[in-house]
């Protein structure tokens, strides 16, 4: 038996009980008598992920690979971003948050007064990041063929003030997507400096992929929290978390449902990171009143309606217009 078959031998051998489809590996007959067809539902056989990865991300929900995107890359980022937070370059669609805790004081034209910029997509510099093929390939692995790059951020969490308001409580990115099917939806992380649990690297809650979405809302926390950061209502403390620390350039992917957040900046610098949240152009919209996604529904609809100065803005459009296609075919998101 090849190497190969031998290493899926191995995963199929793990994975009693899951569903849908693994092909089966591309040799003899004899093979195939070992390795009955299988069932990985999270992920594709694009010949990128080896098997053992494929297993990671449908245990875990999560998949970390080192050393994505390079140096140069990531150093262009951060001078954009410096560009932007100075206030070089206007860039249409653009939000800049600032922390809750400098949000009300003066104007600082820096990235001191910055947490996060969201919809880079009009911005060719960073939006480059959304395009890099060695990210599409993996994204390829959880969208499949066609991808749209969905929604755009680079994170710069700010030291913390003292009042713990650069943590990001514990939520599922899907609470704010109202696009199904979720497992055709994959977050890409991309690390621009070492993140420690010291300067607030991602804490997941590994295999919580496998679950529901939950309700969601703003934590009471006693020094603030930021605006739209929503947390998971019944979190569980007694879930191991881990986390996840990474070197400058590393990339991890990770499943709309998957339980994370960020701890405290206890350091001086800030924490940078970009990310872009894709789906396969083959999505549709979902009407989400009724369900726990309606207050942030209302609550995006309401700032939308302030930035796009429209009466009424449907939630799925706002989705609509800000998502690109990367790869292939806008079929239908
Ligand atoms: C309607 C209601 C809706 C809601 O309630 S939504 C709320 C959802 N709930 C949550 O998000 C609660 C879960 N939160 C958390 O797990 C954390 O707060 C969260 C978001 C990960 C933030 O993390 P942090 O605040 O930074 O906490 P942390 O656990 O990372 O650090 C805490 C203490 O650990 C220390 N630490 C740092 N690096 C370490 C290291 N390498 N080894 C060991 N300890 C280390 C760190 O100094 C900190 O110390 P201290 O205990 O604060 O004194
Ligand atoms: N990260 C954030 N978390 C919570 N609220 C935020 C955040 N960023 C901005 N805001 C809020 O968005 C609004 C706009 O902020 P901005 O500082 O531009 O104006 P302002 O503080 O309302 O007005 P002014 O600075 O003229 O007094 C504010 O109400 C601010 O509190
Ligand atoms: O970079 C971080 O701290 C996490 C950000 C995040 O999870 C989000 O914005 O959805
Ligand atoms: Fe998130
Ligand atoms: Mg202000």
């Amino acid at each position: 038996m090849s190497r190969a078959a031998e290493r899926l031998r191995t995963v199929i051998h793990h994975l009693d009980g899951a569903t849908a489809t693994i092909r089966a590996p591309p040799t003899s007959a004899q093979t195939l008598t070992y390795s009955p067809p299988q069932k990985l539902r999270y992920s594709f056989d694009t010949g990128t992920l080896t098997p053992e990865q494929r297993l990671f991300y449908e245990e875990n929900g999560f998949l970390l690979i080192k050393n994505l995107v390079s140096e140069t890359d990531i150093d262009r980022f951060r001078k954009e971003f410096e560009r932007i937070c100075r206030q070089e370059v206007k860039v249409p669609g653009l939000i800049v948050m600032r922390d809750v805790a400098i949000a009300k004081s003066e104007f600082v034209p820096d990235q001191r007064a910055v947490s996060k910029l969201q919809d880079f997509q009009e911005d060719p510099e960073l939006f480059r990041y959304c395009a890099l093929p060695q990210i599409l390939k993996y994204v390829e692995c959880f969208t499949g063929p066609n991808i749209m790059a969905m929604h755009t951020m680079l994170i710069n969490k700010p030291p913390d003030a003292g009042k713990k308001t650069s943590r990001h409580p514990m939520h599922q990115d899907l609470h704010y997507f109202p696009f199904r099917p979720t497992d055709r939806i994959v977050c890409a992380w991309t690390a621009m400096e070492r993140v420690t649990r010291q300067n607030g690297c991602l804490v997941v809650l590994p295999g919580t992929h496998k679950g529901a979405l939950q309700e969601h809302d703003y934590p009471d926390w006693e020094g603030g929290v930021n605006k739209m950061y929503h947390g998971v209502r019944d979190y569980d403390p007694d879930h191991p978390r881990l986390h996840v620390e990474m070197e400058k350039g590393d990339t991890v992917f990770f499943h709309p449902l998957l339980i994370h957040g960020s701890g405290m900046n206890q350091t001086q610098g800030f924490r940078k990171a970009i990310s872009c949240h894709y789906a396969s152009g083959d999505c549709y919209y979902i009407d989400v009143r009724g369900t726990t996604q309606e207050n942030i529904e209302n609550e995006v609809k309401e700032l939308a309606q302030k930035k796009y100065r429209m009466n009424e803005v449907a939630f799925k459009d706002t989705w609509a217009f800000r998502g690109r296609l990367v790869q292939g075919e806008r079929t239908s998101l």
